[in-house]
């Protein structure tokens, strides 16, 4: 049983804009087994949300997905109609969003929903579901979780809320769970303590979690694998000991100067940044899309770049071969 769980190969999305089309991911590809935690990493713009929303079909209509695989447990996701989406969203994938209430509907108070997202998949009497949302409740830290079932989502603070949007996408055990940057609305130490529960859930669960963020520190501490996504592709991938100890990409090997080094930063210094923005993705985008931000681009980059692959499945796109031409 050594099969992925979710395997994607060269998936694109597209987007028409007045501008002409726009390439937003640019054929990336993956793997994730039951259990792991693949975090993907980029700078705002990338295309980390689009490739979550491309998984769980949840892309509106103006974009056009097309991959050569998409396969979730074995079942191809691309030829699965909206309908057949909707019996896996929820129940065997479940997404949380950066903003609560993109999920919880103010309407309703927390036990009805919670008890909703378990039946729309379980056949089970109303009281089994509010026993599921009690325990729910109570597996992400919410004491009291009983009288919290007759609040509603405003009279909650917005990490309660985020602990229970965690609750409803757990409340039918799903094998895969899609985070995507689930407490970038959270003041620091509150983001600390629903990462490490996420974490743990995931841990004790043995979900599959594709975790989309902007914070390295947070990949160091609960990724297995790394995805670095750079203007709709995915420029290197590994083990997270790979992309930490041993980065290849000039991009990667950029991000990395800019996270704080415990025990090396002092507190207030600079951390790098990269100069320059990204290119364009409308029409056609030839060559590395990072060589104008690149300290060891060459002339080679604006041709076609090779993808370079390790045994171990450390992959990465760049002229350079192993990396040594790029400054650490
Ligand atoms: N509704 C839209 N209309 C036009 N372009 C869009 C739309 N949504 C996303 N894009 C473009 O697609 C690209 C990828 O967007 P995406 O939201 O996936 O990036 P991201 O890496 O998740 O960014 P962030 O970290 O800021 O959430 C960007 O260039 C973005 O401008």
């Amino acid at each position: 049983m050594n099969a992925p769980l979710l395997s994607v190969r060269d998936l694109t999305i597209d987007i028409q804009i007045a501008q002409g089309t726009l390439h937003a991911v640019r054929g990336i590809g993956f793997d994730l087994k039951r259990g792991e935690t693949l975090c993907i990493v980029g700078e705002s713009g990338s295309g980390k949300s689009l490739t979550s929303l491309a998984i769980m079909g949840l892309l509106s209509k103006k974009f056009k997905r097309d991959a050569a695989r998409l396969d979730f447990a074995g079942i191809d996701l691309m030829s699965r109609k909206q309908r057949e989406m909707r019996d896996l969203r929820g129940n065997r994938i479940a997404m949380i969003f950066q903003e609560p209430m993109t999920s919880l509907n103010p309407a309703y108070t927390i036990g009805d929903q919670l008890a909703e997202a378990y039946l729309l998949h379980n056949k089970a009497s109303k009281a089994e579901a509010r026993a599921r949302a009690v325990e729910l409740l109570g597996r992400v830290g919410i004491t009291a979780a009983e009288s919290r079932l007759t609040q509603y989502p405003h009279q909650l603070s917005g990490g309660l809320r985020q602990r229970v949007m965690i609750a409803m996408a757990l409340m039918c055990s799903p094998e895969l769970i899609i985070a995507d940057e689930p407490t970038t609305a959270l003041d620091v130490t509150i983001q600390a303590q629903i990462l490490r529960l996420l974490a743990d859930l995931q841990r004790e669960m043995n979900m599959a979690m594709i975790l989309v963020t902007h914070d390295l520190g947070v990949v160091a501490r609960i990724a297995d694998k790394v995805a670095v996504m750079y203007a709709g592709e995915v420029v290197e991938q590994g083990t997270a000991r790979e992309i930490f100890e041993h980065p290849r990409h000039p991009y990667t090997r950029g991000l990395l100067r800019c996270i704080p080094v415990p025990g090396k930063t002092k507190p207030g210094e600079h951390l790098g940044s990269i100069p320059g923005i990204v290119p364009s993705l409308v029409g056609r985008v030839e060559g590395c899309a990072f060589r104008d931000r690149c300290d060891v681009s060459e002339a080679a980059c604006a041709a076609a770049i090779p993808e370079r692959r390790l045994e171990s499945g450390h992959v990465w796109r760049c002229v350079h071969a192993s990396g040594e031409g790029a400054s650490a």
